[in-house]
């Protein structure tokens, strides 16, 4: 059994392990009819044929609570789709499938880069953003969850954890982010997790003091889990990064919007285990790499719009420190692995956080000489403004694309 401790910034909801799937799915079912919930999976059409998603659609089509699923199917051709259709035709509840790649949603996109409204780069950032245009459009939810399509140890409980704490009417939470250890083969994983943003976070709170911000997105045990849940309104004003600052793009938008009374953090699983990148270490647009690049450009951006100043020394100075405090946590981990019977490869943890301090300050200098970028996507009330009909739009093509489902 785990601890019960709160942090003190969110409300922190633990697993006790003293109540059932089903007891909990009992509440979830009563709950949907006040707050009717959707779920949104954004897939590469080649997760339909990994060692994950059958088994996930196979525990989904036990869950009775959901009025909704959106499926985001990036990268299918014609041939793929219709495969994906029959695939996820194995689940029970009323689903639907946005294939990105498809005339009709490309014309949406089209429409919307006209006005340089459509994202820029494609990435799971656009998949979700698309998906949750979708649930805005069907009206069918005030409660919507997401989570990955590689997770190999999947079971229907991560979804009524993380769902839960934003479709209890008797709460008062707007979002809800998921947590767990990633363990697998006696393993400790989690490497950007672990090895890169909380010792970041760490290194920037001795340079820069206290700082609300950086508490807040430290007070999260897996801030890049890539799953959470929110209220269906939440979605309408916020700006998502299309690229892989999507996870901390997302804690940051809540936090501005929202008191943190609001937001909470879910434990959702005792061992996650997913599909693994390569660290790719000679090679900054790709595996890990990129990953780490996307995610310390996001933090950067976001201290800067709270009013940090950036130069060269400043860049310096973080990547030494973070490189300090990394080592020291190589060494807690080790330790923690050893006492748990598990196993961690010290060489390449070190690998790892030699090529993150590298990154550090790789994105350091390209965040000075591109202080313009923005991979940001606008928000959904933005879009609607300036296309009063895009809603209905997006509903009908997806609705057609379906027609045969
Ligand atoms: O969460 C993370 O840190 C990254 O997704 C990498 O995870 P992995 O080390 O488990 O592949």
């Amino acid at each position: 059994m785990g601890d019960f401790y709160q942090n003190g910034i969110i409300t922190n909801f633990h697993n006790l392990r003293v109540r059932s799937t089903e007891d909990m799915e009992h509440d979830l079912l009563a709950f949907s009819r006040q707050r009717p919930m959707s779920l949104v999976l954004p897939s590469l059409f080649s997760e339909l044929e990994g060692p994950a998603l059958g088994h996930i659609v196979e525990e989904l089509s036990q869950v009775r609570y959901l009025s909704e699923i959106v499926i985001g199917l990036d990268r299918a051709d014609q041939e793929q789709f219709a495969y994906a259709k029959d695939f996820f035709g194995r689940l029970d509840q009323h689903h639907r499938i946005l294939w990105q790649d498809g005339p009709k949603l490309q014309e949406i996109d089209v429409l919307l880069a006209s006005k340089g409204l459509a994202p820029r780069e494609p990435g799971k950032g656009r998949n979700v953003w698309y998906c949750y245009g979708y649930v805005l459009a069907s009206a069918k939810s005030e409660a919507v969850a997401l989570h990955d399509c590689d997770i190999v140890t999947y079971q229907r409980d991560l979804l009524a954890k993380l769902l839960y704490p934003v479709a209890n009417p008797a709460f008062s939470y707007d979002f809800c982010k998921g947590y767990y250890a990633r363990i697998a083969d006696n393993k400790l994983n989690g490497r950007v997790s672990r090895l890169l943003v909380t010792p970041l976070l760490r290194a920037l709170k001795k340079i820069l003091g206290p700082m609300e911000y950086l508490e807040y997105l430290d007070s999260f045990r897996y801030p890049l889990a890539g799953e959470f849940s929110m209220r269906t309104s939440v979605f309408n004003d916020i700006r998502i990064p299309s690229d892989w600052g999507l996870e901390i793009g997302v804690l940051s938008e809540v936090k501005r919007n929202y008191s943190s009374k609001r937001l909470c953090q879910v434990d959702i699983a005792d061992i996650y285990d997913h599909k693994h990148q390569p660290l790719s270490e000679g090679d900054v647009s790709r595996g890990l790499s990129k990953m780490s690049h996307d995610i310390i450009k996001a933090i950067f951006r976001k201290l800067a719009t709270n009013g940090v100043q950036f130069n060269t020394e400043t860049f310096r100075t973080i990547k030494a420190t973070y490189y300090r405090v990394a080592l020291d946590f190589i060494e807690s981990y080790y330790d923690d692995a050893m006492i748990n019977g598990l196993y961690v490869d010290r060489d390449s943890e070190e690998r790892a956080v030699e090529l993150f301090a590298r990154n550090i300050m790789e994105a350091g200098q390209h965040f000075l000489e591109n202080p313009m970028e923005r991979p940001f996507i606008p928000s959904w009330n933005r879009v609607m403004s300036a296309v009063p009909d895009i809603l209905e739009r997006l509903y009908d093509a997806v609705e057609e694309d379906n027609s045969n489902l």
